[in-house]
């Protein structure tokens, strides 16, 4: 049995199904992921884990437990992070967490954990003066003084610069050593796959996929991008029929094309025959981007929406990988 258990779960508003029989078990001490692109429905499947919404059916446990019909046993042993708008902006961080212990029966020691998060300097501080790396430590801070088995963080570092997202990233490995189970809303693919031990892709309402990072990128449509200048032109259709090839692109005289371990060697040996050499050959892996833009790109009528759940660097690769496709 895991921790978490999501099984056959709808949720529709006024008519309309945005959750659409989502599944997914959550084991113990996992950092499981949920991706996908806006409005596909992460936040209401969540949000069912953690009791503030009740599904239209399925089923929902956490330890076992029902998070509506024994709601304050599960809020007991599930940690949330507040939205910024739920904290007083005069409240100090000493205030916010020794408010928040006061609201639980065997609370972590409120100093114990700043210093853990690294807010000792800043106990007297008003919340309104943290910065933002500062105030997201503060939120998983609160999210974690009820000693919770589960904490679920829905897009923590969005609005964080570079180096708050990846300290964050570091608490949350560090909360997970602890023996926390993390459940992880994000729309960072960067951070899915560095954090990230099992995710599931949700897009419009329904479970995309459910793997491994590494299981998801190995098993979209490209997961290695072969990109090189040859000494002379190739004749036309000779790269497209090698095994497991995608379209071939050719710009300013560079060719681009996805395909596999296979591809790259096939290249190579027809590049051989010919005599032409390649200059600059670089192959590279997939990404977690790529194989999320395949997952959620199938049948879409108009925008996926995935471009706009995504940051400026995923915007250039979708663009990218779009023209290589043609
Ligand atoms: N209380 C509500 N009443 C009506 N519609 C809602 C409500 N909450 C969410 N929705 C709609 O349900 C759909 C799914 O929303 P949800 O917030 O679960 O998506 P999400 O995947 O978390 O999106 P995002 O990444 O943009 O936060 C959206 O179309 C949203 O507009």
């Amino acid at each position: 049995m895991g921790i978490i258990e999501v099984q056959d779960v709808a949720k529709s508003y006024g008519g309309r199904r945005v959750v659409d029989g989502v599944t997914f078990t959550v084991e113990e001490g996992e950092i499981f992921g949920v991706l996908g692109p806006n409005g596909a429905g992460k936040t209401t499947t969540v949000e069912c884990v953690e009791g503030l919404r009740v599904p239209d059916a399925g089923r929902v446990r956490v330890a076992g437990l029902d998070p509506v019909a024994d709601h304050d046993r599960v809020t007991r042993l599930l940690g949330a992070q507040l939205q910024e708008s739920e904290l007083q902006p005069k409240l100090t961080v000493r205030e916010a967490l020794e408010l928040y212990a006061a609201f639980h029966a065997r609370p972590a020691d409120p100093l114990a954990l700043a210093e853990r998060l690294g807010l000792e300097e800043k106990l007297g501080t008003r919340f309104a003066q943290l910065s933002g790396g500062q105030k997201q430590r503060l939120f998983i801070a609160l999210a974690l003084i009820g000693n919770p088995r589960v904490v679920v963080l829905d897009e923590l570092t969005t609005g964080l610069d570079p180096r708050a997202r990846r300290d964050t990233w570091q608490l949350i490995e560090e909360v997970r050593a602890s023996g926390v189970t993390v459940l992880l809303v994000t729309h960072f693919m960067e951070e899915a796959q560095r954090l990230c031990d099992r995710v599931a892709v949700i897009d419009r309402g329904r479970l995309a996929a459910l793997d491994t990072p590494g299981g998801l990128i190995s098993r979209a449509a490209a997961s290695t991008v072969i990109a090189f200048t040859p000494s002379r032109p190739l004749e036309d259709g000779e790269l497209s029929t090698l095994p497991d090839a995608g379209p071939v692109r050719v710009t300013a005289g560079r060719v681009e094309l996805t395909g596999s371990d296979e591809t790259v060697n096939a290249v190579v040996s027809l590049l051989a025959r010919h005599g032409i050499t390649a200059r600059h050959l670089r192959v590279t892996d997939g990404t977690l981007d790529d194989a999320f833009l395949d997952l959620t790109r199938a049948d879409a009528t108009g925008s996926t929406g995935s471009t706009s759940s995504t940051s400026d660097t995923d915007r250039t690769s979708h663009t990218s990988r779009t023209e290589a496709r043609g």
